[in-house]
């Protein structure tokens, strides 16, 4: 089957000769029909010029791209009329109620709300009892299905989402990710972008980039499984003491902060237990060291410092 999305070396650059920015440098991906497709990185990647060369808002440097089998430059009409983009920053009028921006976009696409009403249902019942509501009165939540509907509304065949669940608390963040779980069901194609490496492994498959380069294209699983070194969490009294003691082992490869503990990566031939006598030796205190398994954000950290 073809594939949905195509991106081959994509380059992006802004700015004048003197102080250039390279926001893509040479990407490229392919996209299958009906995968969740997660871009993963930090501000300033280069997911939001990736995403609006893909629908057709900006054209790339060097570089091809196909969605849906058209091309990004020469096809723009015809993607235009079958993507669904929801930009970082909702693209919602904010003095227009809920209905009222249902609508607005609905006639932009020559459509009506009721024509695909079966797909954004599910999402639109739970804003429905808002629909007289401004949507610059919504809660972060409530804004992004919202805008998520209004991406909808003509049934695009590939949807892009460009960070739709920064600034979004904890609960609307899972139930969006089932939302797309259920879009995908009903045969959408879905890009996502997303700074949150946790949201890694709600994909089919992701792209890790950094510095306007894929470092990484692979399954959540596969991308953990690549991490090859003994990984540890360790904890002490002192913790800022610890990072700096961790840093001087001679059995380290690496060493980072990590929510409550750091995490630290081993050369292969030290022991847990050469790194606990060392610990001792610096004078450490309820120090507390175990073996964990490796997530995306431990891979992701791995392959920027092998790529620099
Ligand atoms: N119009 C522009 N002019 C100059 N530089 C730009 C422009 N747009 C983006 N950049 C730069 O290009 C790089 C990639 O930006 P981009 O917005 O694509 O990344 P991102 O991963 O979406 O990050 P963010 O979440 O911060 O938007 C950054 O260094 C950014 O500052």
């Amino acid at each position: 089957m073809n594939a949905a999305v195509i991106a081959q070396n994509l380059v992006k650059t802004y700015g004048t000769k003197k102080e250039e920015v390279q926001a893509l440098k040479g990407v490229s991906f392919e996209v299958a029909p009906g995968e969740i497709f997660g871009i993963i990185g930090p501000d300033g990647a280069g997911k939001t010029s990736l995403f609006r060369i893909l629908t057709t808002l900006l054209l790339p440097d060097e570089g091809q791209a196909q969605v849906d089998g058209f091309d990004v430059v020469k096809d723009y009409e015809a993607i235009r009329h079958r993507v669904g983009y929801m930009p970082g920053r909702f693209s919602l009028y904010q003095d227009l109620s809920v209905e009222e921006n249902l609508k607005f976009f609905a006639s932009i696409f020559h459509t009506t709300i009721r024509e695909h009403y079966e797909l954004i249902k599910d999402i639109y019942e739970q804003i429905e009892p808002f629909k007289d509501r401004r949507a610059g009165k919504l809660s972060g939540g409530m804004k992004q299905k919202l805008a998520l509907c209004c991406a909808l509304i003509h049934r695009p065949t590939v949807l892009f989402l460009d960070e739709p669940t920064t600034g979004v608390d904890a609960v609307s963040r899972k139930e969006f990710w089932e939302m797309l779980r259920n879009l995908k069901q009903q045969g959408i194609t879905i890009l996502v972008s997303t700074p949150y490496m946790d949201e890694a492994s709600l994909c089919d498959r992701v792209a890790l980039i950094q510095n306007g380069e894929i470092m990484s294209i692979d399954t959540p699983e596969g991308i953990v499984r690549s991490f090859e070194h003994p990984l540890l969490a360790v904890r002490a009294a002192n913790m800022f003491r610890l990072l700096k003691d961790l840093q001087q082992f001679p059995g380290l490869l690496d060493t980072y902060p990590f929510g409550e503990y750091h995490h630290v990566v081993l050369k292969p031939e030290t022991t847990e237990q050469g790194l606990y006598a060392y610990l001792q030796q610096k004078g450490h205190t309820e120090t507390k060291l175990q073996q964990v398994e490796p997530n995306v954000e431990d891979c992701f950290i791995a392959l920027m410092k092998t790529a620099t």
